[in-house]
């Protein structure tokens, strides 16, 4: 699959004086495996708030390229880690269950509750959906959050070090299950993190912010020797 979903050209932030990146250009296909990496502050966040829109870039244009027979690109975004308000009164099923936009209505359709069941099996959460969401491991509760993303059948999958919290085996568990899912559903991913070998397992393409500039290449051969003098 080569079509473009997402195109992004000449992109520049900055925050008043600060210049966090300059002309940006690069496009996602349909389907393609992503890593954005760079050391701490590079930009990658700020990258992925203006690739799902919640800021405006201070130069530049992103254009989303919705896929045949869609009205837009649909988006998922599993943020990093957050702690939740120990006093958040939800069950997992609930916690997910938010992403459904409900607008006015309060109460879920046939239609939503059966989607919220596919996403809580697809994300192994079932056994303990009724479980509040305050008393799951870190785990559990990042699976959580890709599950609200799934809520939209995204045709682009965002994950900004969604795993960054984890120990080694919870994060290989959390990526296999991602990879899963994105490969059977033909999604793209944009996967933030520092972990390169996560990253060569993966992914196939990296993003490096990197000086205010980007850099790519294949996933796999990146390393900390093949980039040295790049800060990660
Ligand atoms: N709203 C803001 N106002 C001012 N400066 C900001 C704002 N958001 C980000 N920055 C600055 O922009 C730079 C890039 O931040 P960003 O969070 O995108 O980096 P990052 O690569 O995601 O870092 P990390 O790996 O630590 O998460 C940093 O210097 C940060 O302090």
């Amino acid at each position: 699959m080569t079509d473009p979903i997402l195109k992004v050209t000449d992109l520049a932030m900055s925050f008043g004086e600060k210049t966090v990146f300059k002309n940006l250009n690069f496009t996602i296909d349909a389907g393609e495996k992503l890593a954005l990496i760079g050391h701490n502050g590079a930009g990658k966040s700020t990258l992925v708030k203006l690739l799902i829109g919640l800021t405006h870039p201070t130069a530049g244009t992103i254009t989303r390229i919705p896929l045949p027979g869609h009205e837009r690109l649909r988006i998922g975004y599993v943020p990093q880690f957050r702690n939740l308000d120990a006093d958040a009164p939800l069950s997992v099923a609930s916690f997910v269950a938010l992403n459904v936009g409900l607008s006015w209505r309060p109460w879920l359709s046939h239609q939503e509750k059966e989607r919220v069941t596919q996403v809580l099996e697809q994300t192994q959460l079932t056994q303990i959906k009724d479980r509040p969401i305050t008393l799951t491991s870190g785990g559990e509760r990042q699976r959580a959050y890709l599950a609200q993303a799934l809520l939209a059948d995204p045709d682009l999958l965002i994950l900004d070090e969604a795993t960054a919290s984890m120990d080694v085996d919870a994060k290989v568990q959390m990526m296999a299950l991602v990879d899963t899912i994105v490969t059977q559903q033909k999604m793209a991913l944009v996967f933030v993190s520092h972990d390169l070998e996560l990253t060569a397992r993966y992914t196939d393409r990296y993003l490096l912010i990197s000086n205010q500039q980007l850099l790519t290449g294949s996933s796999k051969e990146v390393n900390a020797d093949s980039l040295k003098g790049v800060r990660l």
